[in-house]
């Protein structure tokens, strides 16, 4: 049937005049429906057949979006059915102001089929199909909304389930690339951070920073009698007892590399630093691993302690260049001792 363009305006014109009113919330929605109307509701799904209903459930579509409803339209069609029938069909996007972040990207259609009913147009059917991704709304309900934030408040508390899981992994992440492997003390990626950190913070304070670097004695010999794997478990007692020595906050105990380690002492006077290494010596002495191959039969190390407080020209490689300085000295000096700055300060003398 050839389209007859003065009636299909008068329908779009009637159209408009219907969503119009939809979106702006306006009671008079209804007052061209035909006595006569049947209708299903986007989240209904039964069929209305009394206009009486259809005012109850307009009633409550207003009560739930008060606000006046956003309408993007992508598509409207007009289908000629009959004389005295045409159906319109529209779809579009649409965004309640309530939730418009879960409807804004999916398309809504609406089917309206007006007749004549003698001079007049009405609307006798209307079907509307709503893109909710939960179509389940609760009796008191047009939308779904109350679904739909229950919906959103699980979403939520599933993000931040996961931002938290996700946080603690990253720690956790953080917190290995700054441990040694075979120790579990602070690798040397983590004590350059701190000897950085601490340098500019003597710095600033004009206070000394003091620095231990540790030595296992003999240790070739060691890994050639013991085997490597020994060897390993040594280093492993090395550095848990190095650990213990740092007790105060600041104070770190790092694997420099291989069986060298290193203990950085902020602030520390450098007769505290010297006690502090001579009790690590002894600690270690303690532990009694045996090593045939040094001269008291048990593993023991060596300590150069340098204490600076930084100026103009020094950097932290001075600070770590003049503790091995003394550590060559303990070594040169027979091992088994601590020295700093030049003075010799061997365990059984103190
Ligand atoms: N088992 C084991 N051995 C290591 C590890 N890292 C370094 N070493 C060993 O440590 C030894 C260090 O030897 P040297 O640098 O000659 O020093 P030393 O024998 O301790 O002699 P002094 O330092 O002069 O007392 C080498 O044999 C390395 O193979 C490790 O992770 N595990």
């Amino acid at each position: 049937m050839p389209p007859r363009p003065p009636r299909l305006a008068l329908i779009r014109a009637l159209f408009e005049t219907y969503r119009q009113r939809y979106l702006n919330r306006d009671p008079r929605l209804l007052d061209d429906f035909s006595a006569n109307f049947s209708g299903y509701t986007g989240c209904g799904d039964f069929l209305v057949r009394e206009l009486g209903q259809w005012q109850t459930i307009t009633r409550t579509d207003f009560k739930q979006v008060p606000e006046p409803i956003h309408w993007e339209m992508l598509d409207l069609e007009l289908q000629d059915l009959a004389d005295d029938v045409v159906a319109v069909v529209a779809f579009f996007h649409i965004h309640l102001p309530l939730i418009a972040g879960f409807l804004s990207g999916e398309t809504a259609r609406l089917t309206l089929i007006f007749r004549r009913e003698g001079d007049a147009w009405k609307v006798a059917h209307s079907g509307i199909s709503l893109p909710y991704p939960i179509p389940t709304a609760s009796e008191d309900e047009v939308y779904p909304l109350q679904s739909l934030a229950e919906r959103n408040r699980l979403l939520e508390a599933e993000v931040e389930a996961r931002t938290a899981e996700l946080a603690e992994a990253n720690r956790r992440l953080a917190a290995l690339s700054q441990t040694d492997g075979l120790t579990g003390i602070a690798n040397r990626r983590l004590f350059d951070l701190r000897l950085d950190e601490e340098w500019r913070r003597a710095k600033r304070r004009h206070q000394p920073l003091t620095l231990a670097m540790v030595d296992v004695d003999d240790f070739k010999l060691y890994n050639d009698r013991y085997g490597h794997l020994a060897g390993d478990q040594a280093l492993q007692t090395v550095a848990q007892t190095l650990d213990a020595h740092a007790r105060r906050g600041g104070e770190l105990a790092a694997r420099y590399g291989g069986e060298e380690f290193a203990l950085l002492l902020p602030g520390d006077d450098t007769r505290q630093a010297q006690a502090i290494c001579r009790d690590f010596l002894a600690a270690l002495d303690a532990e009694r691993i045996e090593h045939a191959d040094s001269p008291l039969g048990t593993l023991t190390a060596s300590v150069g302690i340098a204490s600076l407080t930084p100026n103009g020209s020094d950097t932290p490689d001075t600070l770590i260049a003049t503790a091995d300085a003394a550590l060559y000295r303990a070594k040169q000096g027979g091992r088994h001792r601590v020295e700093m700055d030049g003075l010799p300060l061997n365990p059984s003398s103190s």
